[in-house]
C-alpha cells in the first residue's frame, strides 16, 4: 500500500522570492491525488520538496504503512541528445539493472529484457524499443519516462505534468494505468493542467498558488465559479493595490 503524506508548515525561498509559503496539509495513501494551479504558483517546487530534491522550511513526512516503500518520479521533462545513442531499452535497462550495458556476463538478461518489454508495452512503446531516446517526439519520451518510472512497481508515484505533449492515445493509456495503480492501493500524486482530464481521473485536488488555495474532490473544486480563479496568479502587490483601490471609492 501506498503511503501518505504530510505537511508541517512548508514553506521555499528562492533568494528573496517566496515560492511557498506556510502550507499545511495532508494528502491520504492510496489515493489520486492533482496539483493545479497557475504557472509560477509552485508546484514542481512543492512535489520537489516532497522528494527532497529542493531544500525547504517546515517538515514535511511520507508514512509508509510498513517498511519504507519504492517511488517512482516523472519530471516535467528530460533532455535527450539526438545523436547520443541511447536506445529507448537500453534507457530501460539502464534503470532497472543500475549495471553498465556492457558487462559480458551480466546476469538474467533475457529477463531483464521481457520485463523492460512488458513496461513499454503498457504505455504503448514497445514497437519503439530500438529508437533513440533523443529522437522519439516529446509526447513518446513522456511514455518512455513513465515506464521507467514503473519498472520497480512503486508504492508512491509522483508525476509532474505527465501528458505534456502527449497525443489522445498516449493519455488514455497513463489515465488507465493511473487508475490501475490506485485500485492496487499506490498513492499517486500528479501535477495536472487540463481540467478535462482531472475530472476523468476523479482525483482529489490541490490547488496551489504560493499557498494551499483549495482543496478537495473533482465535484468541490472543479466547479465552474472556481475554474476561473484556479488558474489566476496570486500577487500579493495587485491584491493590496485593489483593496486601495476599494478604500479610496
Ligand atoms: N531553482 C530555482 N531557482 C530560482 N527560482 C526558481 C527555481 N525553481 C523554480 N523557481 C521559480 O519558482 C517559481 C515556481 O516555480 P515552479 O516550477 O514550482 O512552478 P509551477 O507551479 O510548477 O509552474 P508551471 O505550471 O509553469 O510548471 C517560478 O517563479 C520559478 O521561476
Amino acid at each position: 500500500m501506498g503511503p501518505s503524506i504530510y505537511l508541517n508548515n512548508v514553506g521555499l525561498k528562492y533568494g528573496d522570492n517566496t515560492i511557498l509559503h506556510d502550507i499545511n496539509h495532508s494528502f491520504a495513501a492510496a489515493q489520486c491525488h492533482v496539483v493545479m494551479g497557475p504557472n509560477g504558483g509552485g508546484k514542481t517546487s512543492l512535489l520537489r520538496s516532497i522528494l527532497g530534491l529542493t531544500p525547504f522550511s517546515g517538515e514535511i513526512h511520507i508514512q509508509w504503512p510498513e517498511a519504507k516503500g519504492k517511488l517512482g518520479y516523472v519530471p516535467q521533462k528530460a533532455v535527450f541528445e539526438s545523436s547520443l545513442p541511447l536506445t529507448v531499452m537500453d534507457f530501460i535497462l539502464l534503470n532497472q539493472s543500475r549495471t553498465p550495458l556492457f558487462w559480458p556476463n551480466w546476469r538474467n538478461r533475457s529477463k531483464q529484457l521481457g520485463h523492460a518489454l512488458a513496461q513499454l508495452e503498457r504505455v504503448g512503446m514497445a514497437a519503439r524499443a530500438d529508437r533513440r531516446m533523443g529522437q522519439l517526439s516529446g509526447g513518446e519520451q513522456q511514455r518512455v519516462l513513465f515506464a521507467q518510472a514503473l519498472l520497480d512497481n512503486p508504492e508512491l508515484l509522483v508525476l509532474d505534468e505527465p501528458t505534456t505533449g502527449m497525443d489522445e492515445q498516449g493519455v488514455r493509456y497513463l489515465e488507465s494505468l493511473i487508475t490501475e495503480l490506485v485500485s492496487e492501493q499506490k498513492t499517486v500524486l500528479a501535477v495536472h493542467h487540463d481540467v478535462t482530464a482531472v475530472r476523468r481521473l476523479d482525483a482529489h485536488v490541490h490547488v496551489v498558488n504560493r499557498q494551499l488555495v483549495d482543496s478537495g474532490s473533482v465535484s468541490e473544486v472543479l466547479v465552474p465559479e472556481k475554474i476561473e480563479r484556479l488558474f489566476n496568479h496570486y500577487t500579493s502587490a495587485s491584491q493590496a493595490d485593489s483593496r486601495a483601490l476599494e478604500n479610496v471609492a
